[in-house]
């Protein structure tokens, strides 16, 4: 699989494709991972080959293959297979893909390929995941491939790129050296109110936001979307995997409505964000974070968590080393070592796919966007990825009701997650160490949660009507 990281992309086109205002590059891996989920048993190198004699086809690919039997597919039939070339329908497709199964009846693909099980990742080795089947069965994520219509996806993206513009490197502190994020971002909010708040009350990696900027329509208007897409993977997720169908303890019982934007441009093959979990301090324990893909694709790196027996002290060290977007790119933090050591999964996200990150995620698993050795250019963006973390912050951890350090700082908050002892419980803690130009304290809390995850603080906190974030979607 390294092989499809190092190999450089032949451009495919299709000519069907203009019928549905989609540009030939910028699919080419949207119409892999739609191959990969037909035909499991063909390589991925193959495949690329096969697609660029078919002239960047899927609809030939799948006639040629089907008609071969050199997959399990059988002919998928002529209205079905122009479908295919429709890369909305790629979950969908594979259902309706019959194929012979080991008691020799047949079966729809999706099934059989379930029963094909990938091999773990192993030590070293990096596991590459493209259909949708196989994210959800390895991780605890969800992958919407042609989440918006190609020309509100083609808009948005268009209107980031020039957003872009005044987009910024985060600063943080790396022992006693203060270092730039390998990627610029920007948060969105929807009110004047927000920004007020974003940039004096909420703080991020131990420091007030300097760039907050105001939602633009687009954005809104997708966070509709999102969060119809969100709420109903939760739903599902919740009937069909969690176990007596029940939300995890702490996750949210309400409708997830996204209120922030975390918005992150990544500039060429090297620009990076580091293995890290998402800050918790006003997302709340077990939160569920939408991602939108746009431009060019990358791999989005995934590990899990593994406790071990040292102090949580240098855990967090560890954790803070490459959070948020620490490591400069191509640098081998601790935690990319260990990700080697362990093995990790790579989810390719092509241009206008959604990612949700379940309510496990955070808590269990480290996530990262590796630097590439090579790319593929996109038609809009070039070289430039543009990604929209849609999140829910909590009325109730709102930060006048958080704890403040002995320095007067605000407390961030995390899940232990090495020690076994701990593993699982929340602690306040000063951030403020990692600041640029402050000096942290020792201050430490563990932190208490109901079981619908809203924090009890101990003493009876009313919550004001003081203003909190507004719903993107209601401030409409
Ligand atoms: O760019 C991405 O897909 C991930 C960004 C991310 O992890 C973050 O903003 O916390
Ligand atoms: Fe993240």
């Amino acid at each position: 699989m390294d092989a499809f990281i190092s190999r450089k992309r032949p451009r495919v086109s299709d000519s069907s494709e203009a019928k549905h205002e989609s540009s030939p590059r910028e699919d080419t891996d949207t119409k892999l991972a739609i191959l990969l989920s037909l035909f499991p048993t063909i390589k991925q190198d193959e495949l690329l080959d096969i697609l660029v004699s078919c002239e960047g086809s899927v609809e030939k690919v799948v006639g040629l293959l089907s008609a071969k039997g050199s997959t399990a597919g059988t002919p998928i039939g002529k209205k079905r297979a122009a479908v295919a070339s429709s890369f909305g329908m790629q979950t969908s497709l594979s259902s309706h893909v019959f194929t012979p199964a080991e008691d020799g009846s047949m079966k729809p693909l999706r099934e059989s390929a379930s029963n094909k099980k990938l091999p773990p990742p192993q030590k070293g080795k990096t596991l590459h995941l493209y259909s949708p089947e196989d994210i959800a069965t390895y991780t605890p994520c969800t992958i919407i491939h042609n989440f918006l219509p190609t020309k509100e996806a083609n808009a948005l993206l268009l209107e980031l790129l020039d957003e872009s513009k005044h987009f910024s490197r985060y600063e943080f502190q790396l022992f006693n050296r203060t270092v730039q994020s390998p990627h610029t971002h920007a948060v969105y909010v929807s009110t004047p109110e927000e920004h007020r708040q974003q940039t004096s009350e909420y703080t991020y990696g131990g420091t007030y936001r300097s760039n907050v900027r105001q939602a633009t329509p687009q954005l809104r208007s997708v966070s509709r979307q999102v969060q119809k897409a969100v709420n109903s993977e939760i739903n599902k997720r919740i009937r069909d995997i969690y176990p007596d169908g029940k939300k995890l303890q702490y996750q949210s019982p309400k409708e997830w409505r996204p209120n922030a934007a975390f918005v992150n441009c990544y500039d060429g093959p090297t620009e990076s964000v580091g293995y890290h979990s998402d800050e918790l301090t006003y997302v709340g324990p077990h939160p569920v974070i939408g991602s939108l893909s746009l431009g060019v694709a990358r791999e989005f790196r995934v590990r899990r968590i593994v406790a071990r027996d040292d102090d949580e002290t240098a855990e967090d060290r560890d954790a803070d080393k490459t959070s948020p977007g620490s490591n400069s790119a191509g640098k081998q933090t601790a935690s990319a070592t260990r990700a080697n050591s362990q093995g990790q999964i790579s989810i390719h996200l092509p241009h206008n796919s959604l990612l949700i990150m379940h309510a496990e995620m955070q808590e269990e698993w480290k996530h990262s966007i590796a630097p590439a050795q090579t790319i593929s250019p996109h038609s809009i963006s070039g070289n430039r990825r543009i990604n929209i973390t849609y999140r829910w912050y909590r009325d109730t951890l709102h930060p006048r009701y958080t704890p403040r350090c002995k320095c007067g700082e605000h407390t961030i908050l995390r899940c232990a997650q090495r020690k076994n002892e701990t593993r699982g419980r929340y602690m306040w803690m000063c951030y403020a160490g990692f600041a640029p130009g402050k000096e942290g304290c020792s201050f430490f809390q563990w932190a208490e949660f109901d079981d619908d995850g809203d924090p009890v603080w101990g003493k009876k906190v009313i919550l004001d009507k003081a203003p909190t974030l507004v719903n993107f979607s209601a401030s409409q």
